[in-house]
């Protein structure tokens, strides 16, 4: 076998990826994510841009200690009119102290005259200063060459001057970009083969947008075209519609044929198994839900829905999956819904322990009410533990262990005591646990931060408030998520709720509940989340 060449991995999330609308790291967020990348592997670790805002300055002031990744601090290159020693922003980027710099520069013809206002030479020989500058400093020297995919295509002499000038000038690397993400694969393939013919010797790298759906397939056109260097961002954040995906990439090339037998990165087989945690790290840190449909690393991945699916999956995965999920840290998932047949089924049940044998009449009871209560609106695929519950009732193995009485929400809008309009939801739930009653009460204002968190909430404060014995079991669960959404149509409209849960252990569950009236959903998928957590608990059924 032939030595593979070495491939480099940039990450830019701390830098475009905080170019997200939306998205703001605080700098122990992103000392947090950039160890992360260095210990999934990635060469670079683009931190941002040092004097730009305080928080990237606070972030390479008390920089994270990196075991393997180089910490590249973002900049521009020199202005027109100040040399490169003496401009200010060159200079807060230069003085952060990272051993390597990117700079940003102009590469189109068109923004160097309309967007800087200079003439070409002038920004040719801005851009050969700053590198110049860099490189006598000591430091790695990276030029990102902004627009060049659109900037060759007008004017492809000035384009490629622009890179002679950054290589001659001692740059490392000279990083093609793609910037408004509008270019295609055989476009940047045929491009990118021009610049690596004229520029030998791995220096070229790419730099892509996805505002085309694009920017992953195109990162891979350049390497086949000789790039040398990836540049991308966890989760495909970025500027607009985000940058290349490395959570996709990476698996891509360290998997894929003929990457894998190709080319070598500093992500190793162990590493490349933490994948699907560090992509969901950054959502939490973010905030938000992760993407059920992301490549290698969603929930939905390795989900198989269908009857037909699942049947095969279970004599030989490869059968629909095109990677074994374990490789990225992600897992098989064999959900119940109106699509699955009996060996979803049979799967589900053997993950919860239960064994029923093909041909047992239950199953069949169980996938024709799962089929029914589709029908009426529930959604099983996404609320697995309801199901488990559902299959359970059926078996014959669901515990009881309190019983709901009755329970009520009003919401009242009225003055507080300083005249200040507010919203206030209180909900009342009887319980029976061992034959006593409960009644707990609870309001959905908060008088601390004087915020009203809706009726649902209440509810859910109600309902987990007093659950007498079991109290201690479901002290460490919360809410995290609530979904509604109306299905059906006119006098069939139902109101679906989805509600996540997550307890003290990690673990995080979904349950559905539907209904005319949101209230009723919302209380039968609340009321599924605490069931779920005493029977995974192994809470003792009711005396
Ligand atoms: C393609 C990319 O994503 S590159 C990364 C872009 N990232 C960012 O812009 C985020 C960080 N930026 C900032 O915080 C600010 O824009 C700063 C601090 C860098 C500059 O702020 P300001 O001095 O107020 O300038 P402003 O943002 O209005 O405009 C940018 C200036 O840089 C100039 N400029 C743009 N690119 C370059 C370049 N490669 N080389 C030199 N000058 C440049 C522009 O012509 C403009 O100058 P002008 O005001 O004289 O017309
Ligand atoms: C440098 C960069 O982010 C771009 O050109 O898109």
């Amino acid at each position: 076998m032939t030595a593979r060449e070495r491939l480099f991995l940039y990450d830019t999330t701390l830098r475009d990826g905080q170019q997200t609308a939306g998205v703001d790291f605080s700098a122990e967020e992103k000392a947090r994510i950039a160890r992360a990348l260095d210990a999934l592997g990635v060469d670079y670790v683009e931190g941002g841009w040092p004097g730009a805002n305080p928080t990237d300055s606070d972030f390479f002031d008390a920089p994270p200690s990196l075991s393997r990744a180089r910490l590249t601090a973002f900049g521009m290159t020199r202005r027109v009119g100040r040399s490169a020693a003496n401009d200010d922003v060159l200079g807060a980027v230069i003085n952060a102290g990272a051993p390597a710099v990117c700079l940003v520069g102009k590469t189109h013809d068109y923004h160097v005259t309309a967007a800087l206002g200079v003439s070409l030479d002038e920004n040719r020989q801005a851009i050969a200063d700053s590198l110049r500058h860099l490189v006598a400093l000591g430091r790695e020297a990276l030029f990102d060459a902004e627009h060049f995919f659109d900037g060759y295509k007008a004017n492809p002499d000035y384009a490629l001057s622009c890179v002679e000038a950054a290589i001659e000038a001692g740059a490392r690397w000279v990083v093609l970009c793609d910037t408004n993400g509008g270019a295609l694969p055989h476009e940047v393939f045929e491009i990118t083969q021009e610049v690596t013919r004229r520029f030998p010797g791995e220096r070229i790298g790419i730099h892509c947008h996805d505002d085309a759906g694009l920017a992953a397939a195109n990162s891979l056109a350049a390497v086949d075209a000789g790039a040398r260097q990836i540049q991308g961002t966890l989760n495909g954040l970025g500027e607009r519609c985000g940058n290349a995906n490395l959570v996709t990439l990476i698996p891509t090339l360290l998997l894929k044929a003929p990457y894998r037998d190709r080319f070598e990165t500093g992500v190793t087989p162990e590493a490349l198994t933490t994948l699907t945690s560090v992509s969901r790290m950054v959502d939490d840190i973010l905030n938000r839900v992760p993407d059920r449909h992301a490549p290698y690393v969603g929930a939905a991945a390795f989900t198989h829905k269908a009857g037909l699916h699942a049947s095969a999956i279970l004599k030989d995965p490869s059968t629909y999956e095109h990677i074994p999920p374990e490789l990225v840290g992600n897992e098989r998932v064999v959900p119940m819904s109106n699509q699955a047949g009996q060996s979803n089924l049979i799967r589900r049940l053997s993950e919860m322990g239960i064994k029923v044998e093909k041909g047992d009449p239950r199953l069949a009871r169980i996938l024709d009410l799962v089929k029914r209560r589709e029908d009426e609106g529930y959604a099983y695929d996404g609320a697995q533990a309801s199901f488990e519950l559902l299959a359970r009732r059926e078996l014959g193995l669901l515990p009881r262990f309190f019983e709901v009485e009755r329970y009520r929400v009003t919401v009242e809008r009225r003055r507080n005591a300083l005249q200040r309009e507010i919203t206030v939801s209180e909900a009342v739930v009887v319980v029976r646990i061992d034959g006593e009653r409960v009644m707990s009460v609870s309001e959905s204002h908060d008088p601390v931060s004087d915020a009203d968190q809706g009726p649902v909430n209440a509810l859910s404060r109600a309902l987990a408030k007093d659950l007498g014995r079991y109290q201690s079991y479901i002290d460490d669960m919360h809410l995290v998520d609530f979904k509604v959404r109306i299905t059906g149509a006119g006098t069939d409209a139902v109101t679906r709720v989805l509600i996540d849960s997550a307890d003290g252990q990690g673990r995080r569950w979904s349950t559905v509940g539907v209904s005319a009236n949101i209230v009723d959903a919302s209380f039968q998928a609340l009321h599924d989340a605490l069931v779920w957590k005493l029977v995974r608990d192994g809470a003792p059924a009711a005396a």
